[in-house]
């Protein structure tokens, strides 16, 4: 007999503060992302607090008085989980999970949740394992014996109850188990790479939900998961591709968030191995999201981190059919134009033209707008690393354009 399933989101509330380094303005973009990773995660958003202060409250990260405010709306309203937008200190999370009597969990705990539900490879769940128990280990003493009757739901897979409870040092065991495990699997890894051979590599990167598995579909002809939730890619995927004769392996990896655990970034180094091994990046931007520049300069940080910030990259500013440029009145004197208002035309001639106009691109990856334009782009761009690469064989490569009447096998 077939059961009606239906999903049952958990009851939701997440937490900001207003500081001196983020804005109100700032604050409410964060919380809108961590709204989208909570319903990523399987929770839903019913409230939103947010406090302004100087800094967080070292005991309690919010001050008293919104405590009782918090404390109160949870006990009226059944809420199963309060969420908080930053890291929270070891002794924060246990006052406040003590306080709140619910789940408490951090931005990090619930990047590191959807992680876990979406990691598939045995090799994902690994890193994803490994990431967890090092955020755990800090965070060991009595952090859940009080929850017993809420186990499982966000932020509770994972390592088991009982091994959280266990003494730190079988934790520290499993760390460097599960860091022996994956070295082993490094090295698999390092010589399949290996033997790929002599083809150029690649690498789609950018912020999470932005379009790179579309694209690696809609270029490289292959069935990568896409999905609009954050996170729909783990594991790297690596395809070969052919663009007018000229073959190169294209990869899809996982998506880069601002407030990256760090945890994660370490323990997902192979996964980003293929980034750094990469001789182009293809960096994806979704356009069409208000906080584009932002996402930009986080991936450009992650970048940095994993020292791949100096390899030839294409700017591709995807989602163009979405891009709706906010409404602005001249008449109205009291709002001032900036860049919200901007058309794409006006954003080309913003810092995006010091790019170079070879290597920023305007696309639709679902409606192949400027599909012919990219391609040429990738192409151009592989065939130079393939001309430096092989002087002598040139000439097996022409130009695009030169080559017009073996229009690609699709
Ligand atoms: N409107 C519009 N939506 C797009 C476009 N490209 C992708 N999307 C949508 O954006 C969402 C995310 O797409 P994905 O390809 O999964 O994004 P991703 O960058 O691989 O995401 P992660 O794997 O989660 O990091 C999906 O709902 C896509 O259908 C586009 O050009 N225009
Ligand atoms: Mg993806």
């Amino acid at each position: 007999m077939l059961e009606k399933e239906t999903i049952k989101y958990e009851k939701a509330i997440i937490v900001g503060l207003i500081t001196q380094q983020q804005n109100e303005e700032k604050l409410n973009e964060y919380l809108d992302e961590l709204a989208f990773l909570t319903y990523t995660a399987g929770g839903e958003v019913i409230k939103r607090f947010t406090q302004k202060v100087d800094k967080p409250n070292p005991k309690t990260f919010v001050g008293t008085g919104k405590l009782e405010e918090i404390e109160l709306y949870v006990k009226e309203n059944a809420v199963d989980t309060v969420i908080f937008d930053d890291e929270l200190s070891p002794a924060q999370q246990k006052n406040l999970s003590k306080l709140l009597d619910c789940k408490v969990l951090d931005r990090t705990n619930l990047i590191l949740d959807i992680f876990a539900q979406r990691a598939q490879t045995s090799y994902a769940r690994t890193q994803v394992e490994l990431a967890q128990f090092q955020y755990l280990l800090p965070r060991l003493t009595g952090m859940w014996t009080h929850l017993e009757r809420q186990r499982g739901g966000i932020g509770m897979r994972g390592p088991g109850e009982t091994e959280i409870e266990t003494d730190r040092r079988i934790v520290r065991d499993r760390i460097s188990l599960l860091k022996e495990k994956l070295q082993t699997i490094d090295k698999q890894m390092a010589v399949q790479r290996s033997n790929r051979g002599a083809l150029v590599r690649v690498a789609l990167v950018g912020y999470t939900n932005v379009g790179k598995s579309t694209l690696m579909n809609a270029i490289g002809k292959s069935e990568v998961f896409v999905e609009n939730k954050l996170f729909a890619t783990l594991d790297t995927t690596v395809r070969k591709v052919v663009i007018k004769n000229l073959p190169f392996l294209l990869s899809d990896t996982v998506g880069f968030i601002r407030k990256l655990p760090t945890q994660l970034v370490e323990s997902f180094k192979s996964t980003l191995d293929e980034v750094r091994e990469a001789d182009l990046l293809l960096h994806v931007v979704d356009i069409s999201h208000h906080d584009f520049e932002e996402h930009i300069a986080s991936v450009n940080q992650i970048l940095k981190d994993i020292k791949s910030d100096d390899k030839p990259t294409i700017m591709v500013f995807n989602k163009i059919d979405a891009y709706k440029p906010e409404n602005f009145d001249a008449e109205d004197l009291t709002t001032e134009r900036t860049t919200k208002h901007y058309s794409i035309e006006e954003w080309k001639k913003t810092w995006m033209s010091k790019v170079g106009e070879n290597n920023t691109i305007f696309i639709s990856a679902t409606e192949k707008e400027n599909f012919e334009e990219f391609r040429q782009k990738v192409y151009e761009a592989v065939r130079q690393i393939h001309i430096m690469r092989f002087p002598y064989n040139n000439f097996l490569y022409p130009e695009y354009t030169e080559n017009e009447a073996e229009e690609n096998e699709e």
